[in-house]
């Protein structure tokens, strides 16, 4: 069997192109969005995730605010920067980029929950949990749009997503039980004593370890969609969970780089351009209620 390849890169490229007729709309309103980042220090990884967001924001028609700080900026100037860009009417929704060092729930706590396009502060978080409407945390839900655009049906689907983390792991297993998805998710963790056991019954494995090379075709039920979350570095080169042998077991696979990644970019424009709209409609509700639309 040779797996459908999942084109991360062709499908933020198509979400690129729909959210820029959002963004025009938007400009009718006379509303241009603003993306804000905050970068802590001088990782080449983050900086090149960072340049990469601003680029795709201009590709659309957003304009942006870079804030990027020394790796010796205290706790206390990067909650400066996060309470001026909560107060910049120009900034519509801004991140900070992770990992920074620092106490970094204290820091999302501290982002605006309305202007928060990561889907990560504990108010949006908590929507999620209670599912209720509101951003949702890019990787999730942009794993999960790139199965829904390939026509893999997750309703009723067993779903195993390898790893816990806050950005991707944890929230995926909230994401996809909502009644709308419907699935059957088995969180797998370094605590899992037979992870083979719970992969090759999987309809979808979604691998977010940082292990490379982690999940290999003898794991795979043949025919399933396999997504690799997994960066790690090997040789300065990006080496994913799922090893090249899945490609000739699964049904749908994701290349990385060019997979979710690019997936994760096209999510942050989508909650980039949903904060601005929901901050046009407030607006226009204020102006409405204070009697200065006629
Ligand atoms: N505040 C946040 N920080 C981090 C997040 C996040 O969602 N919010 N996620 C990751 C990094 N990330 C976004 O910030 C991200 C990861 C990967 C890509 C991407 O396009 N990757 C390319 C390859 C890039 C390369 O060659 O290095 C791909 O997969 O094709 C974009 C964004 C941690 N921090």
């Amino acid at each position: 069997m040779t797996a459908t390849v999942m084109d991360g890169k062709a499908t933020l490229a198509a979400i690129k192109g729909e959210l820029a007729e959002r963004v025009a709309a938007l400009a009718a309103r006379g509303v241009t969005p603003g993306l804000g980042t905050v970068l802590v220090g001088d990782d080449p990884g983050s900086h090149w995730y960072v340049g990469a967001k601003h680029r795709d924001c201009a590709s659309i028609g957003v304009t942006s605010i870079r804030r990027d700080l020394p790796a010796t900026a205290s706790q206390a100037q990067v909650e400066e920067v996060i309470d001026e860009l909560n107060a910049d009417p120009k900034c519509t929704g801004f991140l900070v980029q992770q990992p920074t060092g620092l106490d970094e729930f204290a820091l999302l706590s501290r982002v605006s929950p309305d202007k928060d396009v990561d889907g990560l502060h504990p108010v949006n978080l908590g929507k999620l949990v209670l599912g209720q409407s509101g951003p949702l945390p890019c990787t999730p839900v942009g794993a999960l749009e790139l199965l829904r655009r390939y026509a893999v049906p997750v309703d009723g689907a067993e779903i195993v997503v390898i790893g816990r983390g806050l950005t991707v792991g944890r929230p995926l297993g909230l994401l996809l039980t909502r009644r709308s998805e419907n699935a059957t998710v088995t969180l797998c963790h370094t605590g899992t004593r037979d992870l083979a056991s719970h992969t090759r019954r999987a309809d979808i494995i979604i691998a977010a370890a940082g292990v490379p090379g982690l999940v290999t075709a003898d794991m795979v039920r043949p025919g399933a969609a396999v997504l690799d979350v997994g960066v790690s570095r090997v040789d300065g080169k990006i080496a994913g969970d799922i090893a090249p042998d899945v490609a000739g077991v699964a049904g749908f696979l994701t290349p990385n780089p060019g997979g979710v990644g690019p997936m994760t970019r096209a999510m942050l424009l989508t909650n980039v351009v949903e904060a601005a709209e929901r901050h046009a409609d407030a607006e226009m509700a204020r102006q409405a209620g204070a009697g200065l639309d006629s």
